[in-house]
């Protein structure tokens, strides 16, 4: 699989309305094959700069790039929101493919093998539990575009074994190729555990105050690793 697409944001100002901007002058790059977790304060506009990113949200002054494409004309992200927002007259196989006509059914069915679910692919949403419905959320993504992956806080309000489960997903899922990712996040620990660089947002306008580099490969860092790595984000 090719590797994911570079990222090139430089907002010059984002707002809603008349209140203060959220972002102003906030720039910088993610690297092709990168996986980028953006830690930051609830409000402070980390799910807005992913729908910036995805070319849904393009009322603002600035422009960001995909591969050297304006977002809003490159090829649609695979976007995992926070709740999986499935449809629920419609089997597993065709929540998937509803969001891209082109995605054939045998694409969708290796789509939901990739996450586990090859059996589940004719169940319903109230047939699933919340974790497989997470599943084909990001099976979802998958089958829109394998290449460029943005997740909005992909583990919150799950309990910590399905949590577990869905890190471990996640990183089966990234390992299977070299996406661009960029998840959006709370907790340290999800970047300790799975990124390979974190950039924390501050204050309002939302400002970088830390871009850190995570070296070890998460597939080997160890506790020590994790703990240390998770003070280098808390730390801000
Ligand atoms: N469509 C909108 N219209 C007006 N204000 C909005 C809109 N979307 C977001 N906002 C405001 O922008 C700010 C940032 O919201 P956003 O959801 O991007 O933050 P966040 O960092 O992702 O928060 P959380 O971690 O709680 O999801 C909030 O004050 C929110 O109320």
């Amino acid at each position: 699989m090719a590797i994911g697409p570079g990222l090139n944001i430089a907002v010059d100002e984002k707002r809603f309305g008349v209140s203060e901007p959220l972002f102003k002058g906030l720039r910088f790059d993610i690297a092709p094959g990168s996986v980028v977790a953006l830690i930051g304060p609830s409000g402070i506009g980390k799910s807005t700069l992913l729908r910036m990113i995805a070319g849904i949200d393009s009322d603002f002054a600035g422009i960001i790039t995909v591969d050297g494409t304006p977002a809003a004309m490159a090829p649609t992200p695979g976007f995992v929101f926070q709740d999986p927002r499935l449809l629920p007259w419609l089997t597993a196989m065709n929540n998937i493919r509803a969001v891209d006509p082109r995605c054939t059914p045998k694409q969708a069915a290796s789509a939901l093998q990739r996450v586990g679910l090859a059996d589940a692919a004719g169940l319903y949403p109230h047939q699933l539990s919340g974790g497989m419905q997470r599943r084909v959320a990001l099976a979802r993504a998958v089958a829109v575009n394998a290449s460029l992956l943005l997740l909005d806080e992909p583990f919150v309000s799950l309990d910590r074994a399905l949590v577990a489960e869905m890190r471990t997903l996640f990183r089966a899922v990234v390992g299977d190729g070299q996406p661009t990712v960029l998840f959006v996040s709370h907790l340290a620990d999800d970047a300790a555990r799975l990124a390979d660089r974190v950039i924390v947002l501050q204050q309002r306008p939302a400002t970088i105050v830390a871009d850190i580099a995570l070296p070890i490969a998460p597939r080997s860092r160890d506790e020590a690793v994790l703990a240390d790595y998770r003070q280098m984000v808390d730390r801000h």
